[in-house]
């Protein structure tokens, strides 16, 4: 049976916070604590990362997308009365690649538990998630946690968060989320210290789209945090940016699972269904009015997050094309920093050129398409976004190494980032001399205590995508952290290498490197091309070239498959079947000039170079 719940909380009763941390400090532990202790899961029903519902997420162990849910928390006044609150918590993720749904989850917030691991001290996505609530104006719960774990030095970094919230060393409190030690008052503190939210509650409502999800059942589902007004179930509602209209069939809070209610009033956080299917209509940062009683101006939005990684993505079966389009278009209302559009190629057919935050967000999106629509894929190499300036001065977005201009070039400039790496001061050598190979140039550096470091460098953002982190983390025997923002751009002397079957280009395989490194890439490719292609009835050179010059070269010598050779004798017709069979295969191949290349030569050697440096990643 469905629970319905009374119509809105008032605000008063009401507190929206969120928990931010670096990665595996801890908080979906914590937040299982709270749905047990609160009593929203039982402990028959509890399981590790309860709000981590994809199958991803557990795997891996992280988090990815945002999850709100409702919990009831009732707290005793002096007079011994118990005062029945609800608390909405925001559970985000904490890897770089998804600072975005940070910053939404911070916009539905009043506060923030600012969770730091007890035997690690701060790191570097502890900085960068406290700033990002600070901009936001929360209110910031300093909490140390794992202090069960008998490497935690509560009082060493009780003082360091203090040093940097501005607070006591008494005031930050100490709790495990794996014992549930201290959490009872933590959640007394959240009510305690996290403002109630403020709102009108008679004008006009608007509320903000902070994430829509699609449901195979029930069709989009919509998640809100009301500003104004209220939402009730059956009045029509306007989408303010996209004017689309729709009857709420349901509104509901999370609780964790979906709680219908009669109506969502000032600073609640819940869901709508509206049984629309189309994904579009639902925009993330949109604000939902009464079509009755329209709000005349929408809430400020999100900006749009700007994708940093591209790299093509291809069905490995081309009659998937169609099920591939279809299934980019339902992540994308689930994951609004997804972009793409289609392109073809000579080598691998129809596919996309999809934008990404990075490169964790590149896999995950690969993986999540693969499992939740059954696709084979697969993806190019990818590279960053760059701005061409051509010799008439007219510049040129490129975002795919195919689409780089040939001819005389102006300038060419790259993405920079600013990045900030805390490590123990003992590996300072190691990690200049990691950035210094990756064009990196020192801005700057402070000591956190005697024997930690915080060290600033601008780096070019091709440099750290790929697989600076594990180097980074490999060099420092895991002590270091990393956190970057994209801050600008700088011109840079980057080259176009492209490769040559018979000399005819294949697409797939152009990359845009810096020129010291453009060599070794040719080198690499034509090397593995040669090994991957069979042989043909003539010689074939396989060659790496910058522009017109060539420098690289690899050759596949000439063979002539005799399909016949073991047929001697006479019958003819199984000749002709042989002879048939071999047009057939024929028929799988791309023809590069006059050059006939099986497809999967093509996907091997795409998949080796990802996974080589994905080893080389693990050294
Ligand atoms: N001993 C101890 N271990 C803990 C505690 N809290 C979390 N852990 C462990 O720390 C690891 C990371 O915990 P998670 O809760 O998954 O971390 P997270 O911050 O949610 O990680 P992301 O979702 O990836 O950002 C897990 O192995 C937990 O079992 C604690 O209080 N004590």
């Amino acid at each position: 049976m469905q629970r319905i719940q009374p119509a809105a909380t008032p605000p008063e009763l009401l507190r929206n916070f969120c928990i931010i941390a670096h990665i595996d400090h801890g908080k979906s532990t914590l937040a299982d604590r709270m749905l047990q202790l609160t009593g929203v899961v039982d402990s028959r029903a509890m399981r590790a990362q309860y709000l981590d519902r994809m199958d991803i997420e557990r795997e891996r162990g992280i988090t990815i997308k945002s999850q709100a849910v409702r919990m009831p928390w009732a707290v005793e006044d002096e007079a011994g009365a118990l005062t029945p609150y609800a608390l909405n918590m925001i559970d985000t993720p904490g890897h770089v690649d998804f600072t975005y749904e940070v910053s939404r989850s911070l916009a539905a917030c009043e506060g923030a538990v600012l969770l730091v691991d007890a035997a690690q001290g701060i790191e570097a996505q502890t900085l960068a998630n406290l700033y990002l609530a600070m901009e936001n104006d929360l209110q910031i719960i300093p909490v140390l946690n794992k202090i069960d774990l008998p490497a935690a030095q509560p009082e060493k970094y009780a003082a360091e968060i203090a040093g940097l919230v501005g607070c006591e060393p008494e005031d930050v409190l100490k709790v495990s989320g794996k014992t549930g030690v201290g959490v009872t008052e933590l959640l007394d503190r959240i009510v305690q210290t996290v403002p109630a939210p403020h709102g009108d509650p008679a004008a006009p409502a608007r509320a903000m789209i902070f994430d829509s999800v699609y449901d195979t059942y029930r069709g989009v589902v919509t998640y809100v945090r009301v500003v104004d007004g209220s939402l009730s179930p059956r009045e029509r509602i306007v989408m303010m940016s996209t004017r689309a209209t729709h009857e709420l069939l349901e509104i509901g809070v999370t609780s964790p699972e979906p709680v219908p209610t009669k109506g969502l009033g000032v600073g609640e956080v819940g869901y709508l269904i509206t049984g629309v299917k189309d994904v579009r209509q639902s925009k993330v940062g949109d604000t939902v009015t009464n079509l009755a009683k329209p709000a005349t101006e929408p809430l400020g939005g999100y900006s749009d997050p700007k994708p940093m990684v591209f790299s093509g993505l291809y069905p490995i079966d081309g009659s998937d094309y169609p099920v591939l389009r279809d299934a980019l278009d339902k992540l994308k209302l689930n994951d609004a920093a997804l972009v793409y559009e289609p392109e073809t190629s000579v080598a691998l057919g129809f596919g996309f050129r999809v934008g990404y935050l990075g490169l964790l967000h590149l896999e995950i999106v690969r993986e999540r398409l693969e499992r939740e629509f059954d696709l084979d894929l697969i993806s190019t190499a990818p590279n960053v976004i760059y701005d061409v300036t051509l010799e008439d001065k007219s510049v040129v977005t490129v975002t795919n190494p195919s689409e780089f201009p040939g001819g005389k070039i102006g300038e060419v400039r790259e993405p920079v980032v600013r990045a900030t790496i805390l490590a123990p001061s003992e590996y300072i050598g190691a990690i200049m001399e990691l950035c210094q190979q990756r064009r990196g140039d020192l801005l700057g550096m402070d000591y956190l205590s005697a024997e930690r470091v915080e060290m600033r460098y601008q780096l070019p953002l091709a440099e750290i995508v790929f697989d600076f982190f594990d180097q980074l983390k490999s060099k420092t025997r895991g002590y270091a952290s990393l956190d970057y923002d994209v801050t600008g751009e700088q011109a840079a002397d980057l080259v176009k290498v492209d490769i040559l079957l018979q000399g005819e280009q294949v697409d797939a395989f152009s990359a845009i490197v810096h020129k010291d490194k453009a060599y070794a890439y040719g080198v690499m490719m034509t090397g593995k091309l040669k090994d991957l292609i069979p042989r043909q009835q003539f010689e074939v050179p396989i060659q790496a070239a910058v522009g017109a010059r060539v420098i690289a070269r690899e050759t596949i010598r000439a063979i002539r498959k005799d399909v016949l050779a073991k047929c001697y004798g006479g019958d003819i017709s199984r000749k002709r079947k042989l002879l048939e069979k071999q047009k057939e295969g024929k028929k799988r191949m791309k023809t590069i000039g006059r050059v006939d290349v099986p497809q999967e030569a093509f996907i091997a050697a795409l998949t080796s170079e990802q996974t080589e440096t994905k080893d080389k990643a693990k050294k």
